[in-house]
């Protein structure tokens, strides 16, 4: 099975990770996407950051109606800050039966040449490139490399950030989530202090 990556902090999922993972889904030669939960991330401040296993929760009730989209919690036992490279060693181990690739947006591959290790990472897996809105013009160099490949999946301008701030300040932004999601959010109290 031909399975794509995506990595993140997932601080909670939104509709904006679930649209380019179904779009990957039934739109490009992949059977399926996996939300890899980062517990923390390289270039990322841990604040205001929900439990590792509490994202999970949540991740899995975002995915709960989409066979084609699965979580993995395999960062969780390894060393931190999670660099990717170490995980795709192990995640190949753990499923040798499986072909991996990475999903990324366009805006992550201008800031690639800094993760730890990216020439073994664009040397051995495929990574599927969608749009993303940014201050800068410039295309990335990657942009051209053989194993780089760009899909045209929707842009959506949300954030995590934005969520949990907007949930703070007793916003309306349930459009923003997956109903289920939302409902589970609000009932465990998260984001709301
Ligand atoms: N609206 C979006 N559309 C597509 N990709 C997104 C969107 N928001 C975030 N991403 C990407 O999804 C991955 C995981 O997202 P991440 O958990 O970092 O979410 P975030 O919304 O950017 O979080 P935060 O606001 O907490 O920094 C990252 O590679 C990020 O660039
Ligand atoms: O391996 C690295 O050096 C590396 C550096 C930055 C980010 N990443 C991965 O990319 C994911 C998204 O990055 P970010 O900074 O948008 O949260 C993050 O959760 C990590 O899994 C990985």
């Amino acid at each position: 099975m031909k399975v794509g990556l995506f990595f993140g902090t997932f601080n909670p999922i939104h509709i904006g990770h679930l649209i380019i993972a179904n779009y990957l889904a039934e739109f490009s030669d992949l059977d399926q996407v996996w939300f890899v939960i980062t517990p923390m991330s390289p270039f990322k401040q841990k604040n205001s950051l929900l439990d590792n296993i509490h994202r999970l929760a949540i991740a899995n009730v975002a995915v709960e109606a989409y066979p084609k989209l699965k979580t993995s919690d395999i960062e969780f036992k390894l060393p931190q800050p999670n660099y990717t490279v170490n995980t795709l060693i192990h995640i190949e181990e753990k499923y040798p039966e499986h072909q991996f690739c990475l999903i990324m947006g366009e805006d992550n591959l201008k800031g690639f040449h800094k993760w730890k290790n990216y020439e073994t990472i664009i040397k051995n897996y495929q990574l599927y490139v969608y749009p993303r809105i940014s201050g800068e013009t410039t295309e990335s160099e990657f942009l051209k490399h053989p194993n780089v490949h760009s899909v045209k999946a929707p842009i959506i301008q949300i954030s995590s950030t934005f969520i949990r701030k907007s949930i703070k300040d007793k916003k309306d932004i349930r459009a923003m989530l997956p109903e289920n999601v939302w409902n589970y959010i609000d009932e465990m109290n998260f984001y709301k202090n």
